[in-house]
């Protein structure tokens, strides 16, 4: 696991390291070390180096000065001369080197900042870090348009310069990094918001040798999962299985309207290693589902006039759930009055249970306002896992806006937080996914925009009802399991991409891609864990 902090947990944790007798001047000479170590990966000749007037510009002086003490020609952009640089720290380091082999220029016009910029092999923008919020001003609003248009490798420090490193927000300009060298941990606003599209590939300095042993020390906004942690988490599939003893799913799922629904979570959670799914769907639409599934059971439920789960569903899916290993709610249900009863029913049984799509909508229904006024819908004694996406997540916190990484982590925290229960876990679905538990939020490997299509949603849930059914509830952590669910469907989408046309694909492409992304993602697992296959 890698942690990613917010700015202040960073400044926490420089706090802390400072007590155990390493300065900020010290982290600021290893960051610079670091900074130009990046840089040198592209064998430069000329380096321009880009400075501010705060601590990251501090990074940059180091880095020029290294730069130039391994024979490369650097020119240094500072806004104002070194002596006017009021941080004490970023004040010493400059002045240090502009007394030394480099060429210092102070606040060039554009045209002069375009003839400094050409000869350059390489651009280190050490403007902004997590210092910075709002939008770029003046200089620096010319400055970094100018260095973006002329497309050249940036190396970035700590973040993209322009970038909230908590939020992730682009107000105005913001530097395009092709590598950003990011100090002690990466910060949140990398993966939220538009960071992904600004920060290229990120690269952790990390500056203490005891690092390891003091980050635990400070909250962490996540931690990625890398694919060595999910070793234990895969399905096992032992020689004296049968079909139940294998894992068996209930997916309550589809209506007349949208039954396709049922049909793709459900061969989604069979595909997932579940040896026995079973669809409980509205009578209208069971024999379309049937037909569609053959090697999968369907169960009709009363339903209403239109097709949707009647007033006598709840019932009659509560007494089917006990049977099972995972109940699978939502997908194509609609937000109908015996659909809510059905949810209601649901939450009361034992089983494990995913709830998704309009199964969320209903829950949204049940507790008006948002989860604070009737926290107790939420509380069971079984798993529950919650797959919404943006919108979704914000109608369960009573139409909070939740547009980003984010805002979507406190908006799943404030779910677990008011249901006060141990075994929920809320999968927050967007561009970059946040698995939510009580201890942790996890960011597992994300997926291709090939992803973003109708249906892919329904694929994931049936994904992870299978992967929870597999395990027959013996996990110690069901966030970890979702990740290797979501990982498992992130694959889905590359490997579906790379046979379709990333443009291409399909929902149901995903699911013919579900056997070959776990293979993928257990063979990588295997390999960052120095484990090789067939040893
Ligand atoms: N604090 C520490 O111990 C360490 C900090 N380090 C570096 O220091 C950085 C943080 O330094 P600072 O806190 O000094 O902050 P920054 O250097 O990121 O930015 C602060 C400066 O930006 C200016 N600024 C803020 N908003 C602006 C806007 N909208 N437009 C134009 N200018 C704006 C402020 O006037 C201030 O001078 C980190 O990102 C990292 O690169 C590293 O050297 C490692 C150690
Ligand atoms: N731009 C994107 N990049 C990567 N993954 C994405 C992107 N957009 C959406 N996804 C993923 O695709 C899935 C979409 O789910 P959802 O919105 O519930 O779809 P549906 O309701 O149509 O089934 C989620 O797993 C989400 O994380
Ligand atoms: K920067």
């Amino acid at each position: 696991m890698r942690p990613v902090l917010s700015v202040e947990e960073t400044l926490r944790l420089e706090d802390l390291i400072e007590k155990e007798g390493t300065s900020k001047a010290a982290l600021m000479e290893y960051a610079g070390e670091f900074l130009a170590s990046v840089a040198m990966k592209a064998h430069p000749h000329h380096a321009v180096v880009l400075v501010g007037f705060g601590n990251n510009g501090g990074d940059g002086w180091v880095a020029a000065d290294i730069l130039s003490q391994k024979g490369v020609t650097v020119d240094v952009v500072s806004p104002i001369e070194p002596n006017e640089i009021k941080s004490p720290i970023a004040r010493h380091v400059a002045r240090r080197t502009a007394g030394r082999d480099v060429n210092v220029v102070v606040g060039p016009s554009r045209d002069e900042l375009v003839e400094i910029l050409a000869p350059a092999d390489i651009v280190v923008d050490a403007i902004l870090g997590t210092g910075f919020s709002g939008a770029v001003r003046a200089p620096f609003s010319i400055w970094i348009p100018t260095l973006n248009e002329m497309d050249m490798m940036v190396v970035s420090a700590d973040v993209p310069s322009g970038l909230n490193a908590e939020t992730g927000e682009v107000e105005g300009p913001c530097v395009q990094a092709t590598y950003t060298a990011t100090m002690l941990a990466p910060k949140i606003g990398l993966y939220s918001g538009e960071g992904p599209e600004f920060a290229g590939d990120i690269l952790c300095g990390e500056l203490y040798d005891r690092l390891d042993e003091v980050i635990d020390d400070v909250e962490h906004a996540a931690d990625i999962v890398e694919p060595a942690d999910l070793i234990e988490y895969f399905p096992e599939l032992p020689a004296h299985v049968n079909k139940y003893s294998r894992g068996s799913v209930l997916v309550v799922a589809g209506s007349s309207a949208y039954p396709g629904a049922a049909i793709m979570a459900a061969k989604a959670a069979a595909r997932a290693g579940a040896g026995y799914v079973t669809v409980a769907t509205p009578d209208p639409c069971a024999n379309l589902i049937r037909m569609a599934l053959p090697s999968i059971p369907v169960v009709g439920i009363p339903a209403d006039t239109r097709g949707a789960f009647g007033a006598a569903a709840g019932s009659a899916v509560r007494v089917l759930a006990g049977k099972f290993d995972c109940v699978l709610c939502g997908p194509g249900m609609t937000t109908a009055a015996g659909g809510m009863q059905v949810v209601t029913e649901l939450l009361k049984s034992d089983v494990p249970l995913v709830l998704d799509a309009d199964a969320l909508n209903c829950m949204s229904r049940l507790a008006i306002g948002g989860i604070d006024t009737t926290p107790d819908v939420y509380r069971r004694e079984a798993p529950l896992i919650l797959t919404p996406h943006y919108r979704e997540l914000s109608r369960l916190v009573g139409g909070e806006p939740v547009e980003d990484l984010g805002t979507a982590i406190d908006a799943a925290q404030r779910l677990l937080w008011a249901a006060g229960s141990d075994n929920m876990v809320v999968v927050a679905k967007g561009p970059r996914t946040a698995i939510v538990g009580v201890e942790r939020v996890l960011l597992p490997k994300s997926g291709p925009a090939s992803l973003a299509t109708a249906g892919s949603g329904d694929v994931l849930a049936g994904i992870i009802a299978g992967n929870v059914a597999v395990s027959h509830g013996e996990v110690d952590r069901w966030e970890m399991q979702c990740a290797y669910s979501v990982a498992v469907h992130s694959f889905t989408g590359h490997i579906a991409a790379a046979a379709m046309g990333e443009r291409s694909v399909i929902a149901t492409d995903l699911i013919d891609a579900i056997g070959d992304a776990m293979g993928v993602v257990e063979e990588e697992a295997l390999k960052d864990a120095g484990i090789e296959l067939g040893a």
